[in-house]
């Protein structure tokens, strides 16, 4: 299904670029007063806002998960259409590169192009600073990557995804670790949050008989929650990569350059 924008956004009292209400820290559109919107429903018009940002000639990273993939399906169409032309994907993940191969679009990666121009992506939580937790579908690693190669990071979510700290959802942060002694990885990270309480699960598949999940790159996972916020978290982040075993944690700390946010009353896009 296709959504119209346009009647998502007032331009009231804000200033509009590439059809984007800019600067706004809340939403200032009417209520919706129809059918109330389902989640991927706003999550298509995030991804839709986002890929107005995209020009012909860029190189662009690809993100992965639901509400990416509605940004990957976007640039798709618009290259079928003739509206971009020329453009590079970097995509975040082995189903993105399937997708956008699918769609069409010309793929390479990092080796060929360690400077991204833009890269658009979903997340799992957003903080007041824009510090995100990602990871949650396992793709962290490529996307700390590439994102941490582009001059613009473009973060797309509904409102559900908005916390006041990261770990706030009480959803987990991701943490991949490589295979070998995973438990000792496992038992060193609960160790380092011991302060706050944490725990630490390994992340399997129901569907294969609750064997490990294993990344793209052919490691585990390893999911933390936390019982209180974690406080500094540059510390925090500093301390996981330290441990011997941890490849890289979902906390994507000062990577986004802008939140675009779909909400029932409207679209935000906060900027860094
Ligand atoms: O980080 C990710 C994958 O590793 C995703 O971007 C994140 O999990 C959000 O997913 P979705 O758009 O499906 O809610």
């Amino acid at each position: 299904m296709s959504i119209p924008c346009t009647h998502f956004i007032s331009s009231e009292n804000s200033s509009l670029e590439n059809g984007i209400l800019m600067g706004a820290s809340s939403p200032i559109s009417p209520p919706i007063p129809a059918a109330v919107l389902t989640q991927d429903e706003l999550k298509k018009i995030a991804a839709y806002k986002a890929v107005e940002y995209v020009e012909s000639n860029m190189v662009i990273g690809l993100g992965t998960g639901s509400t990416a993939k509605h940004a990957v399906d976007r640039i798709g169409e618009l290259l079928l259409q003739g509206k971009l032309k020329s453009i590079i994907g970097i995509p975040t993940s082995k189903k993105t590169h399937e997708q956008a191969l699918s769609l069409g679009i010309p793929l390479s990666d990092l080796n060929s192009y360690p400077v991204v121009d833009l890269a658009i992506d979903g997340a799992d939580e957003v903080d007041p600073s824009l510090n995100l937790v990602k990871g949650r579908g396992g793709s962290l690693l490529r996307e700390k990557m590439v994102e941490g190669a582009c001059k613009k990071f473009i973060v797309i979510v509904d409102e559900s995804k908005l916390v006041d700290h990261l770990g706030g959802s009480g959803f987990a942060i991701p943490v991949e670790i490589v295979p070998f002694c995973w438990k000792f990885t496992a038992a060193g990270l609960m160790k380092l949050f011991d302060d706050i309480g944490c725990r630490a699960e390994l992340r399997t598949c129901p569907e294969k008989n609750g064997k490990p999940f294993v990344t793209d790159n052919g490691n585990y996972i390893v999911n933390l929650y936390f019982q209180h916020d974690i406080g500094d978290l540059k510390a925090a982040s500093d301390a996981i990569l330290r441990l011997p075993g941890v490849v890289e944690h979902g906390m994507f700390l000062d990577m986004a350059t802008t939140v675009i946010v779909a909400g029932e009353l409207g679209v935000t896009i906060k900027n860094k």
